[in-house]
């Protein structure tokens, strides 16, 4: 197979009959770079959530999972982390759904009392929740860029006022049924990324859907407005590589150090239980 392009923590491949195959590594980000250190089953964990939400999202939106048996000449490592969708003509939009205010969206909100040109109430802080979802749209940043935040307009622009409207129903719907579920599990989703393309006319929804990966996912019990929210899942390794163990400064642009097998162990358990108590399955 042909090897089409590689993420932070997944790579695209193109199939001999057309379709293509996403491979999800073992990989963890933080602070903007890639941990040489895996998450032992982190891709395997996150590609079965993804197949879970897929499923129950399918009355929302179709998506474009074909199916998840390796294709011939597979590495068997690959088992469980890979799967064969088929190709859509993506829309070049980063579908983001915000219910709580953080990261970019609090970084405009406090320059500009607006996040994507969506006005909000004074008075919000880091962490707070919104009165209402919002759709906070960006473009796809090349490698290495970040993404730029676009405002419904922009959206009509670059698709058209009709699929514009649709793209906003999804996220928004998407995001609506993930939060819920995940807030009776004691998950807070603070926001999502979903990516959609069309084929033969018809919205699909691409990528992974509400993973750790692509949302912010925080233990509800330790929501707090007012600072930053602790990660359901990379709080271990954000601690860590700024503790004076690791010795590593995210100011100083080298690579952070490997992470001590105690965290990569922690790590891997929050997957495992963001899995358990989202889709009521044992990982084992
Ligand atoms: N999904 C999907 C998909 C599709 N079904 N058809 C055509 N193109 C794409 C596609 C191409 N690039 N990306 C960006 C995100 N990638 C996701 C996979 O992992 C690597 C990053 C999506």
């Amino acid at each position: 197979m042909k090897h089409l392009h590689s993420g932070k923590v997944r790579d695209l491949y193109e199939l001999p009959g057309g379709e293509l195959l996403i491979v999800a590594r073992d990989s963890i980000s933080a602070y903007d770079h890639v941990l040489d250190t895996p998450i032992p089953d982190k891709g395997r964990i996150l590609t079965q959530l993804s197949l879970w939400w897929f499923e129950r999202l399918a009355d929302v939106v179709p998506n474009h999972v074909v199916s998840t048996d390796l294709p011939d000449g597979s590495p068997a490592e690959w088992e469980g982390r890979a799967v064969v969708v088929r190709r859509l003509d993506m829309i070049p939009v980063e579908c983001v759904a915000r219910g709580y205010l953080t990261g970019g969206g609090l970084k405009d909100y406090r320059k500009s009392g607006a996040v994507c040109g969506i006005v909000l109430p004074e008075g919000l802080e880091d962490g707070s929740r919104l009165p209402e979802p919002i759709f906070t749209p960006t473009t796809k940043a090349a490698v290495g860029g970040h993404d730029q935040p676009m405002t419904y307009q922009d959206v009509e622009q670059l698709a058209g006022a009709g699929l514009a409207s649709r793209l906003r129903d999804i996220t928004m719907e998407v995001y609506r049924r993930g939060a819920e579920l995940a807030l009776e599990r004691g998950v807070i989703v603070a926001d999502t990324k979903i990516e959609l393309g069309l084929r033969e006319g018809e919205l699909v929804l691409g990528d992974e859907v509400l993973t750790p990966d692509s949302s912010r996912f925080w233990p509800a019990d330790d929501w707090e407005p007012g600072r930053s929210q602790k990660s359901f899942d990379k709080q271990f390794v954000r601690d860590w590589l700024v503790s004076p163990e690791s010795g590593w400064d995210p100011a100083s642009g080298t690579a952070p150090p490997a992470l001590p097998a105690h965290i990569v162990e922690q790590t891997r358990a929050k997957y495992v239980e963001a899995y358990e108590r989202l889709t009521g399955r044992s990982w084992a």
